[in-house]
């Protein structure tokens, strides 16, 4: 505990530097009109952001993060003003070992009043041992492509999405809300090449069968705005958009763009991680999902509410950076260190 106190007090980043981020990306909403006017797109005034830090981000980590850090980091958080936080995932120990202290980590945090914190349950038994851990939303996973679903939770699509049916009438009789995600919507790490009539039949799926809301994943980041357009416009045909949200990995640097893509199509719900951390045990190479500091910049710039404060978020994606010994993804938090 010595140990995790001495990160929480470290003062991180200088205050004045964080202070220039806030003047810069300082916009008003006249801000998101004229820029939504200029693409011919009217962008949202208010963006949901899912973080998804504690679980895509540190669930491919090779040494185990005590759960007292994990708790630390959902805690800061949800002090930062995130509406949704990721907590943990209900899966296989053997699969995916630093999740297994799932139990503590959903008993350990402060849950905020308002604020959602989302489990992973891939099929029955974890969705029972998620509630039973306290959790009150769950999210299921499925992929558009086979190869990907075979790897990650070893059965094919079909055979997924008759889990997921368990899964969702289960729910359904609790009153727990459940979250879908459909990954490697713009490519898959072992087929290439994923089409955007595949991706729309797995969302229209989750969606029928009692989603509310359905997260496209780039799972390797390997999505242009061509290719994020194209997929959302076959998507849009079978789910209603503000049921979808985007969630983009950033390895080719593409991230940014592909969520402006999605937020000029209608789109106002977005995942990231803190610091960008992150990646999937079974998407080799993939790196971590966009950073939300880089995320809420870039929409407080246009003058798009989210209701979190960048500083805080700052000081969150410092702390897990110090305790990884990493540095930072964002690159917001990367500038702020240095001016
Ligand atoms: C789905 C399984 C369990 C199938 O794994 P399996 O081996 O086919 O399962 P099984 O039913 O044959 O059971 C084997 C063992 O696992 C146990 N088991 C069975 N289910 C559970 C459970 N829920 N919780 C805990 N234990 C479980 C079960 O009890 C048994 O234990 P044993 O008898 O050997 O001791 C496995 O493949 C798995 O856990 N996969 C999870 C993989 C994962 O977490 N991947 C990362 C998340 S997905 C992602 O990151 C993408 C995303 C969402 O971010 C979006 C994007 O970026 O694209």
């Amino acid at each position: 505990m010595a140990t995790l106190m001495r990160f929480v007090n470290h003062s991180f980043c200088s205050r004045m530097g964080h202070r220039s981020i806030a003047l810069s990306c300082n916009s008003s909403v006249a801000r998101a009109v004229s820029f939504g006017a200029a693409a011919g797109k009217p962008l949202p005034a208010k963006v949901k952001i899912v973080e998804v830090g504690p679980r895509d981000g540190l669930q491919n980590e090779q040494t185990i993060v005590p759960a007292e850090v994990k708790i630390r980091l959902i805690d800061m958080l949800s002090e930062a003003g995130l509406p949704v936080i990721e907590a943990t995932s209900f899966v296989s120990p053997k699969w995916v070992p630093q999740m297994a202290d799932q139990v503590e980590v959903m008993q350990g945090i402060h849950k905020k009043p308002g604020v959602n914190y989302p489990v992973l349950t891939p099929n029955l038994k974890g969705f029972q041992a998620a509630v039973k851990a306290g959790a009150q939303e769950v999210a299921i996973f499925g992929a558009a492509s086979e190869l990907f679903s075979k790897k990650n939770i070893n059965c094919s699509v079909e055979e997924s999405l008759q889990r997921f049916e368990e899964v969702t009438k289960a729910a359904k009789a609790q009153g727990v809300l459940v979250r879908g995600y459909v990954s490697c919507v713009l490519g898959c790490p072992y087929e290439g090449k994923v089409s955007p009539e595949k991706v729309a039949h797995v969302a229209k799926r989750l969606y029928a069968m009692g989603c509310y809301e359905i997260s496209l994943g780039d799972t390797t980041g390997v999505g242009t705005p061509g290719g994020m357009s194209e997929m959302l416009e076959a998507v849009k045909q079978e789910v209603p958009v503000d049921a979808l949200a985007v969630h983009c990995h950033d390895t080719y640097g593409q991230a940014l763009a592909n969520i402006l893509v999605a937020l000029q199509m209608g789109i106002s719900v977005v995942d990231s991680s803190i610091a960008g951390l992150g990646g999937c045990p079974y998407a080799k190479g993939a790196s971590g999902n966009v950073a939300t500091e880089d995320v809420v910049y870039m929409l407080h710039g246009l003058g798009i509410q989210t209701g979190v404060d960048l500083h805080k978020l700052m000081d969150a994606g410092a702390f897990i950076c110090q305790f990884l010994n990493r540095r930072t993804s964002s690159k917001v938090s990367q500038a702020a260190c240095k001016l």
